[in-house]
């Protein structure tokens, strides 16, 4: 049985964010309206999850010893990684010592903080199709392993990145030096560590929401919500919609690969399973152990979104993983480097029938920074892309 308590009390229910962006802000939203007591931590002052939380914390969530003086002094019962980026093997030390529950568990952080614990696992562990890959420590290891089977074209990507940071396409051997370099210059955490994954030439690509919920009786069910098409530039997710259309083969391939990875990962709550699907082929990407960029289009497509399954598997109640209305979404980027900008036509956007629009509130704008996102449902996906990238349109970042 769950029981709630009352926030800023005794009895709360205490909940801390590690990560409180734009997909933390929502979860911590969703946590809110249940009276759960919130702790929002992130590496800079008034991220956007922050802005909603009870408690506000900034620290650097790599290094341990900060990690753990905080986890120690706020006591909460569960801590909920929100990006990569943590000291995880610290959760793993916390979790091991009954100190804290990490959602969905600290293994699972720890492996897919690292593009090479998540790929070996799917790969080499479970036996899931991937891309060829190879992990490299140098330029010349990154040449070797080019030249001895993974072949052009090719992915380069530093081992600990997110939102396609460092993140290049090799077309050729001129190609390597730069990728490289860019690659050791874009990693979150610094590491002079790469995967190079041979490049798949899919017809598309989805993320398929996963949830690992308690259902009655006290087993862990696994739920999956419609496929989320969505297109990337330079690795940044910058459009996505729901449901896309798949043959009934893909999709049942689509969810066998994405109930093994998330049953060995294990715990509750919603995971964010990447794939890409060429005709009936499917191909495992990585796996988000928490809500996905490209399912914010859930906050216009389902009665819970992706925010409130994460927030209710969590917390042990049930959940419901199913479509209201078939929708879009795209992304509203800062376009300069300036702090505390304005957005003009908001009300302009807001006139494109069905449409929706999240400003995340970071002090900061960068030229690549997604700032806000639009939102649209439709009686089609088609219309529904159309709407959203018309309403992002209509948005006008603007120093102030
Ligand atoms: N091996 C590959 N073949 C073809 N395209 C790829 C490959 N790897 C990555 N991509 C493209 O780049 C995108 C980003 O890659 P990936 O998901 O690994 O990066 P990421 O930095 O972890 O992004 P995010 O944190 O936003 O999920 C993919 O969604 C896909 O469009
Ligand atoms: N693909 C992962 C992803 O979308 N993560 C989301 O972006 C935020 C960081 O944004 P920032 O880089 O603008 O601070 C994270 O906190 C998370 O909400
Ligand atoms: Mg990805």
């Amino acid at each position: 049985m769950t029981t709630l308590g009352t926030p800023l009390s005794p009895t709360a229910t205490r909940v801390m964010l590690l990560g409180s962006g734009e997909l933390g802000k929502e979860v911590l939203i969703a946590l809110q309206r249940l009276g759960v007591e919130t702790i929002a931590v992130d590496r800079y002052e008034n991220a956007p999850g922050q802005q909603v939380a009870h408690h506000a914390r900034t620290i650097a969530m790599s290094d341990p010893a900060q990690l753990k003086a905080l986890i120690e002094a706020e006591k909460p019962q569960l801590v909920v990684p929100e990006i990569e980026a943590i000291a995880t093997p610290m959760l793993q030390q916390l979790e091991e010592a009954g100190t804290v529950r990490v959602i969905p568990t600290a293994r699972a952080a720890r492996l897919t903080m690292d593009r090479e614990g998540i790929r070996r696992l799917a790969a080499e562990t479970l036996g899931l199709p991937t891309s060829p890959y190879a992990f490299c420590d140098s330029l010349a290891e990154l040449q070797t392993a080019i030249d001895g089977g993974i072949g052009y074209p090719c992915i380069v990507k530093p081992v600990m990145s997110s939102s396609g940071k460092g993140q290049s396409k090799i077309d050729g051997p001129a190609d390597v030096q730069k990728a490289w370099d860019y690659a050791m210059a874009g990693g979150r955490v610094s590491h002079g560590r790469v995967i190079v994954e041979g490049f798949i030439d899919f017809d598309y690509e989805i993320t398929l929401l996963t949830v690992r919920a308690l259902a009655a009786g006290g087993a862990v069910q696994t739920q999956f919500c419609e496929p989320i098409g969505h297109v990337q530039v330079s690795g940044d997710y910058v459009e996505s919609w729901q449901p896309h259309p798949m043959s009934p083969v893909a999709l049942e391939k689509a969810q066998r690969i994405a109930q093994a990875v998330t049953a060995d990962l294990g715990g509750q709550g919603l995971f964010g399973v990447e794939l890409f699907v060429k005709g009936e082929a499917v191909w495992f990407s990585e796996v988000s152990p928490r809500p996905h960029d490209t399912g914010m289009v859930t906050m216009t497509t389902q009665w819970q979104n992706e925010f409130e399954l994460h927030a209710r598997a969590i917390l042990g109640l049930p959940v419901d993983t199913t479509l209201k209305s078939p929708g879009a979404s795209a992304v509203i980027y800062g376009g300069m480097d300036a702090q505390g900008i304005v957005f003009d036509g908001v009300d302009h956007a807001l006139q494109v029938p069905g449409s929706d629009v999240r400003l995340f509130g970071k002090p900061e704008s960068f030229v690549k920074r997604r700032m806000g996102v639009a939102l649209a449902r439709a009686g089609d996906v088609e219309t529904a892309r159309r709407n959203a990238k018309e309403a992002a349109s209509r948005v006008k970042p603007r120093a102030a």
